[in-house]
C-alpha cells in the first residue's frame, strides 16, 4: 500500500461535544500513535496520554486505544484518539495526522476496509448505514438485526444447503456409469429445495412490511378546499408548518413532514383542495395532490360536509369529518370513520389510533429479520424462482436442474457480497458519513 494507506477521521459527531474520537487505520498507525504520544499502548486498553506535535507542544491530554490488526473493526492495526470535543483541538490533531502523512477518509472507507477484509458482509454493512441513520424504534430494531450479523447467518444458512444439494447431483452426475442416463438423486434433496424455496418465500412477505419501517410510511391528507387539511397536518405535527386561512385554495403545493407514530416513520403530506378551478396555479397543485394520493399508503380524506367526502379511489382511506365543534348537528356515526375538531381537540386521539391501527401489524413477524432493501429483495426473488425452476425441470435433466441451483445461490451471494458485487461497492458505501 502506498504512503496514505493509513486514513484519519473524527468518527464523533458535531463540535464541540464533551469528547471527540477520531480514528486511524493502516499500516503507519503504530507510526503515528508513537509520534503523538510518544508510546503504543497495550492493544485494547485505554491509556491516558499527552498527544504532542511538532516542536513536541502539548494538544492535548485524552485516552489513547490501540487495535492490532486484525483484530479490529476494520481487520487493519486501529487507533483510537478520545480527546475533549473543542473544534480547536480536533483541528490540530487532524492537522498533525495529515502532517505525517495519513490520509482524510472518504464516506464510508473504515466500514469498506472491514468488507474488504472479512470483518463484515454487506449486509451488515448496509445495516449500520442504516443503524446510523435510524431515528424510530422500529428502524432501529429492523437495522440491528442486518448489522449484528442474524440476517447473514440466514442467508448463509440456505447458501449451503444449496451447495449441499448441487454436491448431492454433481456426485450423481459425476459417477453415473458411462452408458447410464444419471440416476435420481435423493428425494429428500429435493424436499429440501421445496421448503427452502417456502422459506425464502415467507421471508419476502415481510419485505413490504420493512420497506414502512425503513422509509416510512407515506399518509396523504385529502379533501375539499377548506377542509381543514392544513389545520390537521399542523396539529398532527405540533407545529406551524401549513399556512392556514378561511380562504379556500390556501394551499398549493405539496407540505410534507415527518412524524413519529408508535415507532414508525410516518411522511405526512399536505396536499391543495381537490376542486374544479381555472387559476393556473391551484391547477397544477390539484395534479400534485392526485399524484401523491396516487402513490399513498393510507389517505385521510377530511370533509367538513357529510355529503361531500372526496372519492378517492385510494388503497387505504380513513374518512374524517372536522370542524364538529362548529357543525356537531350536521353528522350522524355512519357518515365518517372519524369526526374531529382542530380547534377543541376532540377526536384527535381516536384519529390518531385509527392511524396506528392501519399500520402493519408487527405482531404478525416473530422477528425483525425482515428484507429491507430493493437490492436484497431482488436477489431473494431470482434465488427463489431459481428454485423453482429446477424443481420443476425434473424432465430436462440433473445438469440444468443444478444448473438452476447455482443461480439461486449466486443470487444468495451476491446480498452479502460473496458473488460478484464489485460495481454495487461505491453505491452502498457513499451512503455513509465520513469516520464509519
Ligand atoms: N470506541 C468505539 N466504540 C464503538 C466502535 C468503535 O470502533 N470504537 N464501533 C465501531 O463500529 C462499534 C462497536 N463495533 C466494533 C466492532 C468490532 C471491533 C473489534 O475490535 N473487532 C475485533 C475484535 C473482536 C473481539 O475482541 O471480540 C475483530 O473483529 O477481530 C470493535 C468495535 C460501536 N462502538
Ligand atoms: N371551527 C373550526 N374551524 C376550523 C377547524 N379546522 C380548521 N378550521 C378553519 O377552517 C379554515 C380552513 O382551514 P385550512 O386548514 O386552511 O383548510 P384546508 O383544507 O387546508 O384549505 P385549502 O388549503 O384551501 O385546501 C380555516 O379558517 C381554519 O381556521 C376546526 O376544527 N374547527
Amino acid at each position: 500500500m502506498g504512503i496514505s494507506d493509513t486514513i484519519y477521521a473524527l468518527s464523533s459527531g458535531g463540535l464541540p461535544s464533551g469528547v471527540a474520537m477520531i480514528r486511524i487505520s493502516g499500516t503507519r498507525t503504530t507510526e503515528v500513535l508513537a509520534k503523538l504520544s510518544g508510546k503504543i499502548p497495550a492493544p485494547r486498553l485505554a491509556k491516558l496520554s499527552s498527544i504532542r506535535g511538532r516542536n513536541d507542544q502539548l494538544i492535548d491530554q485524552g485516552l489513547v486505544l490501540f487495535f492490532k490488526g486484525p483484530g479490529s473493526f476494520t481487520g487493519e492495526d486501529c487507533a483510537e484518539l478520545q480527546l475533549h470535543g473543542g473544534k480547536a483541538v480536533v483541528e490540530a490533531v487532524l492537522t498533525e495526522l495529515a502532517y505525517l502523512g495519513c490520509r482524510h477518509a472518504e464516506a464510508g472507507e473504515f466500514s469498506r476496509r472491514a468488507f474488504q477484509n472479512d470483518k463484515l458482509d454487506l449486509v451488515e454493512i448496509e445495516g449500520l448505514a442504516d443503524l446510523i441513520a435510524a431515528e424510530t424504534e422500529m428502524q432501529r430494531r429492523l437495522a440491528v438485526e442486518h448489522s449484528s450479523g442474524h440476517l447473514s447467518s440466514l442467508y448463509e444458512g440456505w447458501s449451503r444447503r444449496l451447495v449441499h444439494a448441487r454436491a448431492m447431483i454433481e456426485a450423481e452426475l459425476d459417477f453415473a456409469d458411462e452408458e447410464d442416463v444419471p440416476g435420481s438423486v435423493s428425494p429428500s434433496v429435493w424436499a429440501d429445495m421445496s421448503l427452502l424455496g417456502e422459506e425464502i418465500g415467507t421471508h419476502l412477505d415481510g419485505a413490504a412490511v420493512a420497506e414502512i419501517i425503513r422509509d416510512g410510511l407515506n399518509v396523504v391528507i385529502a379533501g375539499a378546499p377548506n377542509a381543514g387539511k392544513s389545520s390537521l397536518l399542523n396539529a398532527l405535527a405540533q407545529r406551524d408548518i401549513a399556512i392556514v386561512t378561511e380562504i379556500a385554495g390556501t394551499t398549493r403545493d405539496v407540505l410534507s413532514v415527518d412524524l413519529s407514530l408508535a415507532g414508525f416513520s410516518i411522511k405526512l403530506h399536505d396536499t391543495a383542495g381537490l376542486r374544479e378551478t381555472q387559476d393556473l396555479v391551484e391547477k397544477e397543485g390539484i395534479r400534485r395532490a392526485r399524484n401523491v394520493i396516487s402513490k399513498a399508503d393510507l389517505v385521510i380524506a377530511l370533509s367538513d360536509n357529510p355529503c361531500d367526502f372526496p372519492e378517492l379511489g385510494a388503497v387505504g382511506t380513513i374518512r374524517v369529518g372536522t370542524k364538529i365543534d362548529s357543525n356537531p348537528d350536521l353528522w350522524d356515526k355512519s357518515a365518517a370513520d372519524v369526526l374531529i375538531s382542530v380547534k377543541t381537540g376532540q377526536g384527535m386521539e381516536r384519529l390518531i389510533d385509527v392511524i396506528v391501527s392501519r399500520l402493519p401489524d408487527l405482531n404478525a413477524f416473530s422477528n425483525f429479520a425482515l428484507p429491507s432493501r430493493r437490492r436484497h429483495v431482488d436477489c431473494l426473488n431470482e434465488a427463489r424462482t431459481a428454485i423453482h425452476s429446477s424443481l420443476a425441470a425434473a424432465d430436462l435433466g440433473l445438469d440444468i436442474q443444478a444448473e438452476y441451483l447455482r443461480i439461486a445461490g449466486d443470487a444468495l451471494g451476491r446480498i452479502t457480497g460473496r458473488v460478484d458485487v464489485e460495481d454495487l461497492l461505491s453505491i452502498i458505501f457513499s451512503e455513509f458519513c465520513v469516520g464509519k
